[in-house]
């Protein structure tokens, strides 16, 4: 089994709320609020959940952009909170980023070469000469020709732009991306030429990916395991097979029956069945979440699969107590 390359252990992000005269902080929005999830070498997981669900707020404490209230990222097993500053440096080198929204993510005033060049700079400053090669080669690798070198974000079509993105977060030679929504802002046939080549890229050069998206449809065709997120937890994670074949959490089906059908004469029915969980899941809430309405403790159901689910849906053979 792929030895893990980062561990998040009981995440939380809360944000104060403040109100009242005095300022004074009245309550938290708990964006992310416990979350333990390990991402395995060369793997691609999926983290998925509705709009406010956390993912971003999560993918953002991972690379740094955010800070965490309180747990641990422990990467190649050491903790990154603690570690000494060469690690940590080594850690911002390793674990980059891509955005959804690659206009307003790329700087509009820099050329695509001085875009790709600011992480090497940062982390590997080189000759003049070796760093136009180098930026020469990640352009190449994202399939981009080299006359685009010094024109500017906005001459770029969206799909472009998601590559050069890449470009910049290829740059340092990173071993895990963190990829929030890459492909929601494109058109769909776009969409599917920019995954296809995360996926080539991926094989090449051995990367890992937390790939977040609200979409299970998206997920699917990416993802060898996947986490569900709502409210800031997780409700279920498991292998890819496990979330679509065997989904437990009646927040999961519902994602599950949100994806829309390619095949139009089943809509119809899709769409009956879309309001039948619709209506579980309304009757079923209070059974799934706590009186705060927040969701239950996972537990293990089997070595891969967990769901946050309530004492009577317990049931497979072989559930152990998850320690998580
Ligand atoms: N800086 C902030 N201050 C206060 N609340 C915040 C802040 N950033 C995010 N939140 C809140 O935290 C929750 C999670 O937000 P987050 O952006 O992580 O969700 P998301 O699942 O990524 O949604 P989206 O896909 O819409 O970005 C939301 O309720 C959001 O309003």
């Amino acid at each position: 089994m792929a030895d893990e390359i980062l561990k998040l252990e009981g995440l939380k992000v809360h944000y104060p709320i403040r109100s009242g005269f005095w300022n004074r902080v009245t309550d938290n929005v708990k964006a992310v609020d416990g979350v333990d999830l390990t991402i395995k070498q060369g793997e691609t997981l999926g983290l998925v959940g509705e709009s406010g669900s956390g993912k971003s707020t999560l993918g953002k404490v991972i690379v740094g952009l955010e800070d965490m209230t309180e747990g641990n990222l422990v990467y190649e097993h050491e903790h990154v909170n603690t570690a000494a500053e060469r690690k940590r440096v080594q850690y911002n080198k390793d674990v980059q980023m891509i955005f959804q929204d690659s206009l307003s993510s790329l700087n509009p005033r820099k050329t695509i070469y001085d875009i790709i060049a600011e992480p090497i700079r940062n982390f590997n400053p080189m000759d003049p000469v070796a760093e136009n090669d180098r930026i020469r080669k990640l352009l190449d690798i994202v399939g981009l020709p080299q006359r685009t070198l010094f024109q500017y974000p906005f001459q770029f079509s969206g799909g472009q732009r998601q590559r050069i993105g890449i470009a910049r977060a290829l740059a340092t030679d990173p071993k895990l991306i963190i990829a929030d929504e890459p492909v929601s802002a494109l058109d769909l046939s776009v969409q599917a030429q920019v995954l296809n080549f995360m996926k080539k890229i991926q094989k090449e050069l051995g990367i890992s990916y937390l790939f977040i998206s609200h979409d299970l449809g998206v997920v699917r065709h990416m993802t060898d395991n996947i986490a569900v997120m709502h409210h800031g937890r997780l409700v279920e994670k498991g292998t890819r097979e496990d979330i679509f074949e065997n989904p437990q959490h009646i927040y999961t089906q519902r994602l599950l029956a949100a994806i829309p059908s390619v095949n139009v004469s089943e809509r119809a029915e899709n769409r009956a069945k879309r309001r039948a969980i619709e209506q579980t899941f309304d009757e079923r809430f209070n059974e799934f979440y706590d009186d705060e309405g927040m969701p239950l403790p996972l537990v293990q159901l089997t070595e891969t699969h967990y769901a946050a689910l309530p004492q009577q849906d317990q049931k497979e053979t072989d559930h152990v107590e998850s320690n998580n």
